[in-house]
């Protein structure tokens, strides 16, 4: 088994004391940030001027401009939106770097795809949480974590796996379990997971459940109660305790059809799919398309997204939700009260 690192695995003196500019205060961005400082850490946050700005000041931190943060801080954790970081390093972060200092990411695209290449005098190391930015804080909050990667793509001082290792407890994922994987290793399966599986393997086989019925002419509110309102009561079954904790759950009328029918839905055609899709993410093919599209101005993206949101799944979602009053946003409760504020 890899060796997983937990909290007494790890030592944070080499962090404590050293300045953190967290850049962004985004998903992950208010997540690191807020988690670090309550573990003890000195955090000023790097924003450009509008709402995160507004919204970390509002959260009691020293905001400054991106520049000013990078430039005085020892590390500095880009927490931008991917297509995003090579411009704001070339304009305002790269200037600030003093030897000595770490660059530090939570995700590999940019400098694996080598839209970034840090000055050789800096320590360069990422750490990775496994989770959506507002768990890495809610979970944290609940004295629990998102486990994280960590790697080290450059070590100049000697202490780039120390200073990795010592922000993801500093982020509370060591509280989960920490691996050490490398940028290449991380950036891969990173992308893979949430292209096959999670996001886009995940509201594909959501989104044809549910036009399979409603097509079929059952009602779209038990179509969206069966294909994706359950899917977190099964899903939280498989956290808890695997497929077969899940398994024990259901009938064995349901799960004879998972072993009968499961197969021929997600099949070996799927599979071959799935390492095309991989394919395209190593050879590079994915990464070039996400940033052409940015540099044509998300032509494709806003498309995809305006047909997405209005599919009659999103709609139904919606009503029915609203009746449920159990069923919270948290995230979407906050950003209101921001935005009213702002
Ligand atoms: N989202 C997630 O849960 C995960 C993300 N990651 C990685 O973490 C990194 C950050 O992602 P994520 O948290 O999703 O990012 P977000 O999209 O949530 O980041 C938004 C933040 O970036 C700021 N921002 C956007 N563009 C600029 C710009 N041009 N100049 C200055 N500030 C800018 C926004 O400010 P404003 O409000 O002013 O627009 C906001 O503070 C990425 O590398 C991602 O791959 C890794 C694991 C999971
Ligand atoms: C699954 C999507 C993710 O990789 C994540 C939350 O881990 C992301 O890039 O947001
Ligand atoms: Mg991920
Ligand atoms: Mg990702």
């Amino acid at each position: 088994m890899a060796k997983v690192y937990y909290d007494k695995d790890i030592q944070e003196a080499v962090l404590k004391g050293k300045k953190i500019a967290v850049i962004g205060y985004g998903s992950q961005g208010h997540a690191h940030a807020q988690n670090l400082r309550d573990n003890g850490f000195d955090v000023v946050v790097g924003v450009r001027p509008g709402r995160s700005f507004e919204r970390a000041a509002q959260d009691g931190f020293s905001v400054k401009s991106v520049k000013e943060a990078a430039k005085e801080a020892d590390v500095i954790m880009m927490l931008l939106p991917d297509e995003q970081q090579t411009k704001v390093y070339k304009e305002e972060v790269e200037v600030g770097l003093e030897a000595g200092n770490a660059l530090a990411f939570a995700h590999g695209f940019n400098i694996h795809f080598t839209q970034i290449i840090p000055p050789e005098n800096v320590d360069v190391f990422m750490v990775a949480p496994k989770g959506p930015g507002h768990l890495v804080r809610r979970t944290f909050e609940e004295g629990a974590g998102v486990p994280a990667l960590v790697a080290v793509h450059q070590d100049v001082t000697g202490d780039a796996k120390d200073l990795a290792f010592a922000y993801s407890k500093g982020i509370g994922s060591a509280r989960a379990g920490v691996l050490e994987t490398t940028f290449k290793e991380e950036t891969e399966t990173d992308l893979f997971g949430e292209q096959a599986v999670l996001c886009g393997g995940l509201t594909s086989l959501i989104k044809a459940g549910f036009e399979t019925l409603t097509e079929a002419g059952y009602q779209p509110e038990l179509a969206y109660f069966e294909v994706c309102h359950e899917m977190k009561l099964i899903v939280d079954l498989i956290y808890e305790g695997g497929l077969k904790n899940m398994r024990y759950s259901i009938s064995d009328t349901a799960q004879w059809g998972d072993f009968v029918s499961g197969p021929r839905v997600v099949n070996e055609e799927t599979k071959q799919r799935m390492k095309e899709v991989l394919k395209d993410i190593q050879n590079g093919t994915f990464a070039k398309g996400w940033l052409l599209e940015n540099q044509a101005n998300r032509p494709m993206f806003n498309a995809i997204n305006a047909r997405e949101q209005n599919h009659p799944l999103e709609k139904v979602g919606e009503e029915l939700r609203e009746l449920m009053p159990f069923v919270k946003n948290p995230i979407k409760q906050k950003e209101v009260v921001v935005n009213a504020k702002g």
